[in-house]
């Protein structure tokens, strides 16, 4: 048996851009409703959602049936949690907060079977489809799509030697963060975010890798997708819901 190909890191690594939905609603029905949209991605939020390792295998395998990557944020670099994540099928991963190269290093390393790396071995696991992945540990990292959150401006700062680690594969902006790391909370479209934003789509460009950002207001996912940004998420099943719902019921009510 052999691993699916990572389609998204095929795109990404081809620059082509992949257009991706973020599922913090930690259910694996609404995550299968979109899986279907043409997304090329679906980010399965474990920071800000009440996503447990449970709900995000659930949602992987409804996702196994779909032609888009499930993509799991942990709620830190912690190296336990990514090794679980791991090993019920997470393979494109997202870490969140990361601001210097010797911690994307550390994360490079859990993801990673020695030599290279740190992660746990495991005989059998969801991910190597129950020790039926002829050859897994030695090839996972094939597969395995690394993106790295830089949220503020020490990130920022070392943007460059971040995306320079072997082993990372996109530098991901989470414009809320850092626009409220940078004084300026909840408003990324201010000049010195937007400044800073293109800085570290820059620096992942020079090294070679992508780069990515949410953007739910859809002229700035143009925008940025015109300035060269191909790992782009421009909405959510939560913000589909609530905006969806309180507009429908408001139309009715004159
Ligand atoms: O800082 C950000 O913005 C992100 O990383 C995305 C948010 O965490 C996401 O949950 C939407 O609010």
């Amino acid at each position: 048996m052999q691993e699916r190909v990572n389609s998204l890191k095929a795109d990404l690594g081809n620059g082509q851009a992949s257009i991706g939905l973020w599922c913090s609603l930690a259910s694996a029905l609404t995550t299968e409703v979109v899986a279907s949209s043409g997304a090329g991605w679906l980010l399965i939020d474990s920071e800000h959602s009440p996503n447990d390792l449970r709900s995000i295998m659930a949602q992987l395998q409804v996702l196994g049936g779909y032609p888009c990557e499930g993509v799991v944020r942990l709620p830190s670099d912690d190296a336990v949690g990514i090794k679980q994540a791991m090993d019920v099928g997470a393979r494109s991963l997202m870490i969140p907060n990361i601001r210097t190269a010797e911690q994307a290093r550390k994360v490079v390393a859990s993801v990673s079977y020695a030599p290279k790396g740190a992660r746990g071995f495991s005989v059998g696991h969801r991910a190597n489809a129950f020790g039926r992945i002829a050859g897994y540990h030695g090839t996972a990292r094939e597969q395995q799509l690394l993106a790295l959150q830089i949220e503020c401006e020490t990130g920022v700062a070392n943007a460059a030697e971040i995306a320079a680690v072997e082993g990372v594969d996109a530098l991901f902006v989470g414009p809320g963060d850092l626009s409220t790391n940078m004084g300026h909370m909840g408003n990324p479209g201010v000049e010195p975010v937007q400044t800073a934003i293109a800085s570290v789509r820059a620096a992942a460009a020079r090294a070679g890798k992508a780069s990515g950002i949410l953007a739910p207001v859809k002229a700035d996912a143009d925008r940025y997708l015109a300035g060269g940004f191909t790992m782009v998420a421009v909405g959510s099943d939560l913000g589909l819901l609530a905006r969806g719902s309180d507009a429908l019921i408001a139309s009715f009510n004159r």
